[in-house]
């Protein structure tokens, strides 16, 4: 992606970092072309700063009237809030994009007075390596060119989906919450490797290039899962022996739990901005 348009994130926590740092390191973007706000953390601002040379703007209205997007990334309680406090600046020839989990489109353009596009995206920590999955619908004011550059710009640092906005919290459920599901596993297999004798990176080592090969598997041969799995498990051998044991936990029902209870989660947070009166 070669880009100088102006970006400016309302939000600098972790979500607003991987994705920042992903466009820096994966697209022509540049920290100039990149503004950050947040509400009071000015240490957090200076960090950013001096880790990727970003804009730490003085006027912050202004920097949010001149961005030719704007991607909100507060938490989803502080959104109503910082649409409150920055919403008046942005302007119907911005383009917002709202990464927020749970929080519907409509809820963000009545929000708006001059009714920019609104696209919602819903990307994962990944973005910091390049690797998100990222899922995306238009609101209501979106053309298909705003779908276009938010596509763009999350291509740009994985891959993209478009879904309909009613899949959003099953996307949240899934792949926002996802990476988190991954960590917990690599954490339990490594705990398991220590339990049987060894040493902790040897543990690391062998657990991560696991999962890295399974996910190469998957993606560069194409089969199935199952099939893929039926080959590493020799009848009465090792690893039908731990099969068995997740079978006996029922880790698949617990993991499809995971994904409802998030989505749920998600679906729970979006009815907790119902459709507003304009202000
Ligand atoms: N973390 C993840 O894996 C993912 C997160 N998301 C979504 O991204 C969003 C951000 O999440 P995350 O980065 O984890 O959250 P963080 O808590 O790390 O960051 C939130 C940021 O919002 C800022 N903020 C709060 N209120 C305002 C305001 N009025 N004006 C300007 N900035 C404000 C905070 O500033 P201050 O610190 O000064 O209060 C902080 O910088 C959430 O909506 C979440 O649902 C989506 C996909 C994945
Ligand atoms: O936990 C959360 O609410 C956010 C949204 C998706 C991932 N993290």
């Amino acid at each position: 992606m070669t880009d100088s348009k102006q970006i400016c994130f309302i939000g600098a926590g972790s979500m607003a970092e991987a994705i920042l740092s992903g466009l820096l390191q994966h697209t022509d973007t540049k920290a100039e072309a990149i503004t950050m706000i947040n509400r009071q953390d000015k240490d957090r601002i200076e960090t950013l700063q001096n880790r990727y040379g970003i804009i730490s703007p003085e006027n912050k209205e202004a920097a949010v009237r001149q961005a030719d997007t704007v991607i909100l990334a507060t938490k989803p309680k502080d959104m109503d809030d910082a649409l409150a406090q920055w919403g008046d600046q942005i302007q119907s020839g911005q383009r917002v994009i709202s990464v927020a989990a749970g929080i519907p489109t409509p809820f963000i353009e009545e929000r708006l007075s001059a009714h920019p596009p609104v696209v919602r995206a819903m990307p994962n920590t990944s973005s910091m390596v390049g690797a998100s999955a990222t899922a995306l619908c238009p609101g209501r004011n979106a053309a298909e060119a705003d779908l276009d550059e938010a596509i763009r710009i999350f291509s740009a640092i994985g891959t993209t989906v478009v879904v309909k906005e009613e899949e959003m919290d099953a996307v949240t459920g899934l792949s926002g919450s996802g990476p988190a599901y991954i960590y917990y596993l690599v954490e339990a297999m490594e705990q398991a490797g220590v339990n049987e004798g060894l040493s902790p990176a040897v543990a690391r080592n062998l657990t991560l290039q696991t999962m890295a090969g399974a996910a190469r598997m998957l993606l560069e041969t194409g089969e199935e899962p199952s099939e893929l799995r039926r080959r590493v498990t020799s009848p009465g051998g090792t690893t039908m022996a731990g099969l068995n044991t997740l079978e006996k936990h029922r880790f698949q029902e617990a993991l499809i739990d995971a994904v409802h209870q998030a989505r749920r989660r998600s679906q729970e947070l979006g009815n907790a901005f119902p459709s507003p009166t304009p202000r």
